[in-house]
This record gives C-alpha cells, sequence and structure tokens, in this order.
C-alpha cells in the first residue's frame, strides 16, 4: 500500500473502524476516506454505487456491520441477517467493478461450529451445525467470506476475509441489553461501584469461556494482512488463551475496585460453550497480539471513565 493511496474505512466510528483510522494514521496513510451510516446507509446499493463512483478508492477494510452481543443477535435475528447480507453485498460488488486493488472483509469467529475442536483452525468452517443464538449473522458472514473467494475466483480480485475473536476496545458498545460481555461487565461493575450496590449480575452460568482481544491488536493484524497477505483462505486473528466468563468478572471487579458479590442470572442464555481460534496460520506469517487482557481492560476502564465524565456518556 503506497503512502498515498486512498483507503475507505467502513464503518470508521465502531470499535474496529475507529482502530483502524488510528493505525493508518499512525503508519502515515494520509488519504483515508470514511462516511457515517446517515450519511452512507450500505444497505442501499445506489448510495453505495454512488460513493464509489465518486472517490477512487485503491482498498477497503469492510468493518461496517450490524454488531451485538448475545441477547441482541437473539431479539433482532431478521436485521442481523438482512443488514449484513445487503452492507457486505454492496461493498463486495461495487468493490469489485470499481477495480479496487485489495479488499479485507472482517467475518467472526462464530462462524465456526458450535461444538468445533478446540482450538477452531481455519479449515473446520462449515464442519458442524452453528451455535444457534448467533446463526443467522453467522450465515451473514459465512456468505461473506464465500463472496470474496467467489468474486476472486471468477473475477481475479483480490478480496481476503479475517476472523476475529470476540474484541473489546475504546469506541466500544456499552449498552445493557446489546453490548457484548466485556462492555457490560465494565458498565455493570462501574455503576455498582458507585452506587455501592451489594451486587453485581452476571448472565448465564459463568461457566462459558472467551477469549478476548483488543481493537488495537486487531486494527494492527489487519493492516498487516492488507500489506502481506493474499490468499483465498480465511485467517484467524486472536490472542490465543481463552478464560471462563467467571473469572472475566471477577478481574473486571478487581480492574474497577468493587468488592461485593456477583450473581449469576441462569435464565440468561450461556450460548457457546467455548471459541479459542488457532492463530497458527497467522503466527507463522510473523504476526502476534501485544495486549494483554489486563493491560487491555485497565485501558478500556480508562477510557471510559474519560467518555462518561468529559461527554457525559457512551454508546
Ligand atoms: N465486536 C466484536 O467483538 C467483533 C466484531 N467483529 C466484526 O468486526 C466488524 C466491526 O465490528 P465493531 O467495530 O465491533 O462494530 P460496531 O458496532 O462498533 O461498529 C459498526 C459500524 O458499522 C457501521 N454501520 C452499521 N450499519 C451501517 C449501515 N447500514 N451503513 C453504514 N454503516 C453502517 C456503523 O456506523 P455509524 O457509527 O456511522 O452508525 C458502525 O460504526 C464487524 O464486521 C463485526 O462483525 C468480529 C468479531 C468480534
Ligand atoms: C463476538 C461474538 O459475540 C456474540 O457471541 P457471544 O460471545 O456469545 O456474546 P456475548 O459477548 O454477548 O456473551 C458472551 C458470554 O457472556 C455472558 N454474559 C454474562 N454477563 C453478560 C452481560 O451482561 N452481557 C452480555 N452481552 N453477555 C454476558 C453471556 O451470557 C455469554 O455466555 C455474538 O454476537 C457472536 O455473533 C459474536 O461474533
Amino acid at each position: 500500500m503506497d503512502k498515498d493511496c486512498t483507503i475507505y474505512v467502513a464503518g470508521h466510528r465502531g470499535l474496529v473502524g475507529s482502530a483502524l483510522v488510528r493505525r493508518l494514521k499512525e503508519q502515515g496513510y494520509g488519504r483515508i476516506v470514511h462516511q457515517t451510516s446517515s450519511e452512507l446507509d450500505l444497505r442501499d446499493r445506489d448510495q453505495v454505487e454512488r460513493w464509489f463512483s465518486e472517490q477512487s478508492i485503491d482498498y477497503v477494510f469492510l468493518a461496517a456491520a450490524k454488531v451485538g452481543g448475545i441477547a441482541a443477535n437473539q431479539d433482532f435475528p431478521a436485521d442481523f441477517i438482512r443488514d449484513n447480507l445487503l452492507i457486505q453485498t454492496n461493498v463486495i460488488d461495487a468493490a469489485y467493478r470499481h477495480n479496487v486493488k485489495k479488499l479485507l472483509f472482517l467475518g467472526s469467529t462464530c462462524i465456526y461450529p458450535k461444538l468445533a475442536p478446540q482450538p477452531m483452525r481455519e479449515q473446520d468452517l462449515l464442519g458442524g451445525p452453528l451455535e444457534p443464538s448467533n446463526e443467522p449473522y453467522a450465515v451473514a458472514k459465512i456468505t461473506g467470506i464465500k463472496m470474496c473467494q467467489a468474486y476472486n475466483r471468477q473475477y481475479g480480485t483480490r478480496f481476503i476475509s479475517v476472523m476475529p475473536t470476540n474484541l473489546y476496545g475504546p469506541q466500544d458498545n456499552f449498552d445493557l441489553h446489546t453490548s457484548h460481555v466485556l462492555p457490560a461487565l465494565i458498565r455493570k461493575f462501574h455503576d455498582a461501584m458507585v452506587s455501592n450496590a451489594a451486587s453485581v449480575e452476571v448472565w448465564g452460568s459463568g461457566e462459558p469461556k472467551r477469549e478476548f482481544l483488543h481493537s488495537d491488536d486487531l486494527a494492527d493484524a489487519c493492516v498487516f494482512l492488507m500489506k502481506n497477505y493474499g490468499g483465498d483462505e480465511i485467517v484467524n486473528v486472536g490472542w490465543g488463551k481463552d478464560i471462563k466468563i467467571s473469572e472475566l468478572a471477577a478481574l473486571i471487579g478487581r480492574i474497577v475496585g468493587y468488592e461485593g458479590d456477583i450473581v449469576y442470572d441462569r435464565t440468561k442464555p450461556d450460548g457457546t460453550p467455548r471459541k479459542l481460534v488457532d492463530v497458527s496460520r497467522l503466527t507463522e506469517m510473523g504476526w502476534q497480539a501485544r495486549i494483554t487482557l489486563e493491560e487491555g481492560l485497565r485501558r478500556t476502564y480508562q477510557d471510559y471513565l474519560k467518555e462518561i465524565y468529559h461527554t457525559g456518556g457512551v454508546r
């Protein structure tokens, strides 16, 4: 990627998109273009067509999507499959028709079978039934992967697909109904600490395990892959270790300084029991994550505090 190339970061205000913009700027890329969803609704083919005709885009990071935690996926399954299919189809097709040099599609590790052997390897894709709580979202993501591969085969494009594990960092969604577990627990423990509450409620049994990667590490991996990888195979990105939700809750409680009890609401779903990814493909290419969970959590909690105290709220 030449320093004067035009890079479109779709979803630049989100967790991943904002980290990508930070990383690209740090590396000296000066022509980064983007639009908010109200300026450019990527579900609308005509708007997408107009945007690609007006810009001369060389590279696309496709980080715009309908994203949410376990409850949002269960409550809005139609929105998750429709919006993601529309966004990714419109952007991938426009990138082909407007001769984009390379596109990076962001998938997710929920594409792997619910009971895939751990750690999950790239070749486990389509090896068994999916986790029901996020199946519509996962099916949209699998379609995005297959679309990139089909365009590469038929049209000779260079569209690559990256599968990140559960992410966290600045600009995350802290809404208690729609967020993922890590930002939800930061907010719950912080609120409980401030209000002196006797306990914090954690959903499910606390037994499922998840792997967490800081968005700055993911952005670094995506820029690395955009520069160094042109293959058809999907690539996992993760930290390499997972922890139980109960351990995560205890760690966040300690970082926030909350000393009350943790109670488990077993009426809420656990979701998939475990989803650790095998990162050997990426490690063999020479990339490794750097931000430990404890350091990343401390940074994220500081960012959260700055956000609520200086701007009056978080999304
Ligand atoms: N968060 C996670 O744990 C994981 C995320 N991923 C993937 O990474 C990618 C980015 O996720 P993340 O950053 O967490 O998500 P966020 O929800 O933080 O950001 C998504 C972005 O997408 C944009 N967007 C949504 N709908 C539209 C639309 N109709 N038109 C234009 N833009 C739209 C939003 O723009 P605006 O702000 O302008 O409304 C928003 O900034 C997604 O593909 C997701 O599936 C993969 C694994 C884990
Ligand atoms: C990234 C990934 O994210 C989603 O899958 P998920 O990992 O199951 O989602 P999650 O982060 O919401 O939950 C992880 C675990 O944590 C438990 N949990 C406890 N307490 C809270 C809580 O307060 N909020 C939330 N959200 N979860 C909680 C929760 O019950 C579950 O056992 C999908 O969008 C999927 O499609 C996807 O790609």
